[in-house]
């Protein structure tokens, strides 16, 4: 019957016409055909011949001979090709198409695919071959047609179309087959020259279809037993298994390729950071339809935003209505059917056991614990032993199980080459620095090698030519390594020079250790790291799980430009989260800071008066010239009192101070100098001339702002016995360390009820690194540093907008500018690429103050600022919907950061508003980043509906 309604569908074809048509589109079950009839020509005889499409006699189709299934691994079977005969007349057809549809459920006598040899056992070929056979076509070449050119757009120079995802892309391959009416197999001089040319399509998963060229002629015989034989041959196995632990390396995408995007480590399920934007063109009705990149790999539909999970083997990507029709019933968690049995993708593997949304609401609660928990567990989802190696070894699976079992296991553990000294626990990646520091003497591995970790220092640890970040820290913390000495250091951290008997001292018991361990990212034990392990393991009985002890010290990163406030911030984190926040000798230093500040201040002020002086004599001056030229009386000139003078001993002092700080010595003879002039200060401050400049003090540039706070308490701060109070510190400019970078471990403390997950997770350290731009070196190469950061706060004035800085090109920049190329180079290091970003916009207050007298567009980056200004200004006025002018500024700076980072990451950026002064705003922002970063995991899932262009922020916005 299918015979007899192709040869009508073959005589009815007109050449201008495109008779049938194929939909590759699944919108059901059932393929949708739309069939085109031609009309019967009923006018006059025509003079010209008429083009004439002649039926195939499916009998005469050759047969390819059958594969031997010795000739082939066994686990595979081999769809073969049927090439089709073509008679002669039919190349007069010239632009005929024609596809012929199979059922989804059988092969079709018409199928030009044979699946008759597969035995079934693999659930990837018998995938495959539904595929196929749903959309295998009947199809003569058409060398105009453009979707030629897209079969042979996708394929590379070297003649290999690489498709990233196994049988989705042979969907996508029969697709297009069927549109362009070619297998490939006959080709004669069309313009698909490149298909032409190429012998392989390969598919990236587990088969590889071999598809013959012929650019002799169209000898189907001969192409027939060519492309048997081939198939033949063992060595170009038509499809052949490959190593499935190689699946991400199979994955990689060439750019010219295939338009399927790849997915290879991205496990969010929005793609809009694919590398290639062009779109595959499927021939559909007659008429080009473009499905877009980000659709469903099975119904085609939806887009990039469009919501779906992901196979954990192969990456396919299905949306809500798909999902679970291709994943079945997961017995191995979210596998496309076709996937169960094969090892996971192993950038996927953090994602195992997390469920998203989307299944939530498809699933009900017991079905997805019973789902997740067999992704986690279910054994081919194991990190396989023969995937990791040990001192050159490989593991064997007990090897393995001891490794994830000991009480210090290395971290996410991955497939990989590791080092480990089994002395003292180090472990590290083959060829690098130490990571950590595991649990010692287990056996598993062969003995460490010299060269383990790439060292050239000549100086040993345990047989291991160590790194030289490694000899750095032993020469920081006072280890004698002249000389080329190999030590002998015992996991306690107890050392030895080899050949010699007494212990020379113990490495993680030196001063300061854990702090220069973490600048130079090297490994401490974690008894040292996290004294709080053990409280830890006593509350919950012994073992610390697994997700609280990864937890257990997360290192949050905080950086800014100069004067956006991060060290504000930093302070305010002391005080807000620890009892005692200053040592007696920080506040001794502390101390001597503010009172040369206000030294300085005082100076500034000083500075100001005399120019307010000078600015009065000289008007005084020009009214007495007019005066004079009136009348003609004797002047006193320079000799009357005015608000800015002041009296001799005052002004003695005054040029002193004032020469002092021009030779840039103030710091050097202040504090010291305090209790001497204590009393002068006094007196200067209390001079009606000194207020009268205060009261001015806007008009000083130079003036900080906070100065106000430390002139007023002058008289105190200057005297011999003070001593800061918090808030004076908090305000107190230039109290950094000297290597700019400053760090200190918290907790949150918990309010209030307490469960246990309330006090364990008050028990997760945190540690604050707060690191000056200056201190991240030129093209911000220190960064390197913070490897394992979890979570990056980045910091911005508000206020910057229309402020200026010295970058050093010379001409002053706007700040809010500089802020923003520092945001760019530490977002786009690569250190950072799974980092999540906090933005903190700092200075809310002053942004108030600020934006009532400057448009916020003074900063040509936000010239598109338009304020909605409402004539009643709902000054405090909670009833109003009316955002104040400061709030909508803030709210318009932050969008135009998160889509600045958006376009360079393709991620989404968390942004919180900060008063650094007010203690309540900096522990949200803070707890803000706590929260972002313990939900890091179930993000992954939605960040596609919460758009980038989502003004929600945070908290009080
Ligand atoms: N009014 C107000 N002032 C702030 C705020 N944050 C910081 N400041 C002030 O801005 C100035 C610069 O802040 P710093 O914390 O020193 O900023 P930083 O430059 O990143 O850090 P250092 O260079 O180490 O001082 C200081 O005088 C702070 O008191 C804020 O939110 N509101
Ligand atoms: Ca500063």
């Amino acid at each position: 019957m299918e015979e007899l309604q192709l040869e009508k569908l073959l005589l009815g074809l007109d050449s201008s016409r495109t008779s049938c048509v194929v939909d590759p589109i699944y919108e059901s079950e059932e393929v949708v055909v739309d069939y085109t009839f031609a009309v019967e020509y009923e006018g006059p005889p025509v003079t010209y011949e008429i083009p004439r499409a002649v039926p195939i006699d499916i009998k005469k189709i050759p047969v390819a001979s059958i594969v031997k299934p010795t000739a082939l691994c066994d686990k595979f079977q081999l769809p073969v090709v049927q090439p089709i005969f073509a008679p002669e007349s039919l190349s007069k057809a010239h632009s005929a198409e024609l596809a012929v549809l199979v059922s989804d459920s059988h092969v079709s006598p018409t199928s030009v695919i044979d699946f008759e040899h597969r035995s079934g056992d693999s659930s990837n070929c018998v995938l495959f071959s539904e595929e196929i056979s749903s959309s295998s076509t009947l199809g003569f070449l058409n060398s105009q047609d453009q979707s030629c050119e897209l079969l042979s757009d996708a394929i590379d120079d070297s003649g290999v179309l690489e498709l990233s995802n196994g049988h989705e892309c042979s969907r996508e391959l029969s697709c297009r087959i069927s549109s362009s009416d070619t297998l490939g197999i006959s080709n004669g001089n069309d313009q698909s020259g490149e298909f032409g040319n190429s012998e392989i399509l390969e598919f990236s998963k587990e088969q590889k279809l071999e598809i013959l060229d012929n650019t002799s002629g169209r000898d189907w015989e001969s192409n027939a037993s060519a492309l048997s034989s081939r198939l033949l041959s063992s060595d170009s196995l038509s499809f052949k298994a490959e190593n499935c632990g190689n699946l991400s390396a199979r994955h990689v995408k060439r750019p010219s390729v295939a338009s399927f995007w790849d997915g290879s480590t991205s496990n969010t399920v929005h793609e809009e950071s694919s590398p290639v934007e062009s779109s595959v063109l499927l021939r559909r009705g007659g008429s080009e339809t473009k499905t877009k990149k980000g659709s469903c790999y099975r119904c085609l539909k939806g887009n990039r935003f469009t919501e779906k999970e992901a196979c954990v083997v192969c990456d396919a990507k299905y949306c809500s209505n798909c999902v679970l029709r291709s994943m079945g019933s997961m017995p191995e968690g979210r596998k496309c059917v076709s996937c169960i049995g094969f090892p996971i993708d192993e950038s996927k593997r953090t994602n195992l056991g997390k469920c998203s949304r989307m299944l939530k609401r498809l699933l009900s609660e017991l079905e997805i614990q019973q789902i997740m928990k067999a992704e986690k567990l279910c054994e081919t989802n194991q990190l396989q032993p023969e995937h990791v190696y040990v001192n050159g070894h490989q593991l064997c699976q007990e090897e393995l199980d001891s490794l994830q079992s000991c009480p210090n296991p290395p971290a996410k553990l991955k497939p990989g080459r590791y080092w480990y000294d089994k002395v003292s626990g180090l472990w590290g990646k083959e060829g690098h620095k130490p990571c950590k520091i595991i649990s010692p003497h287990m056996n598993v591995g062969g003995p460490i090698m010299a060269t383990a970790s790439n060292g050239n220092t000549k100086v040993f640890i345990n047989n291991r030519e160590i790194a030289k970040v490694e000899l750095r820290m032993l020469q920081l913390a006072g280890v004698q390594c002249a000389g080329n000495p190999h030590f002998w250091v015992n996991e306690d951290g107890s050392y030895q020079e080899e050949g010699q008997k007494n212990i020379k001292g113990n490495l993680w018991s030196k001063p300061g250790m854990k702090l220069l361990c973490t600048f130079l990212s090297l490994p401490i034990p974690s008894k040292i790291a996290n004294p709080a392990a053990e409280e830890m393991s006593y509350l919950v009985g012994g073992a610390i799980p697994d997700y609280l002890e990864k937890r257990m010290l997360q290192k949050i990163l905080l950086v800014g430009c100069d004067g956006s406030g991060t060290s504000t911030i930093f302070k305010q984190a002391k005080i807000l989260y620890k009892t005692d926040p200053f040592s007696d000798e920080e506040r001794e230093n502390i101390k001597l800071v503010i009172q040369s500040n206000v030294y300085r201040y005082l100076g500034i002020l000083l500075e100001g008066r005399e120019h307010f002086e000078e600015e009065i004599l000289n008007n005084t001056r020009n009214e007495k010239l007019l005066d004079q030229s009136v009348d003609t009386g004797p002047s006193d000139e320079g000799h009357d009192k005015h608000i800015y003078s002041i009296g001799p001993r005052l002004k003695a002092f005054s040029d002193w101070l004032l020469k002092v700080m021009l030779s840039g010595n103030l710091e050097t003879i202040f504090p010291a100098a305090t209790r001497e002039y204590a009393p002068l200060v006094e007196e200067l401050w209390k001079d009606s001339a000194i207020q009268a400049t205060f009261s001015r003090r806007s008009e000083l540039k130079m003036l900080p702002n906070i100065a106000s706070y430390f002139l007023e308490r002058i008289v105190d701060i200057s005297r011999i016995d003070y001593e800061p109070s918090s808030l004076d510190i908090l305000y107190a400019e230039g109290i950094t360390s000297s290597n700019g970078l400053t760090c200190m471990d918290f907790s949150f403390p918990h309010d209030g009820d307490t469960d246990t997950a309330d006090q364990l997770e008050s028990m997760l350290r945190y540690q604050l690194i707060r690191v000056h731009a200056r201190g991240l070196g030129e093209n911000c190469k220190w960064l390197e540093m913070f490897e394992d950061v979890r979570i990056a706060i980045f910091c911005v004035g508000l206020s910057d907008y229309d402020e200026f800085c010295n970058d050093g090109s010379g001409a002053p920049t706007n700040k809010m500018l500089a802020s923003r190329r520092l945001f760019e180079s530490i977002i786009c290091h690569p250190i950072f690429e799974q980092v999540d970003f906090l933005l903190i916009l700092n200075k809310f207050d002053l942004l108030e103050k600020k934006i009532e007298q400057v448009p916020l567009n003074r900063c040509e980056w936000f010239d598109d600022f338009n304020p909605v200004i409402s004539r009643y200004r709902p000054n405090n006025s909670s009833g109003s919907n009316n955002a104040s002018l400061a709030q909508q500024a803030f709210h318009y700076i932050a969008v135009k950061f998160k889509r600045h980072f958006f376009s360079l990451t393709g991620r989404k950026l968390y942004v919180s508003p900060v008063n650094a002064m007010d203690p309540n705003t900096v522990d949200e922002a803070l707890r803000y980043a706590k929260e972002v970063q313990k939900w890091d995991e179930e993000r992954a899932y939605f960040s596609i509906s919460e758009s980038i262009y989502s003004t929600e922020l945070s908290s009080d916005s």
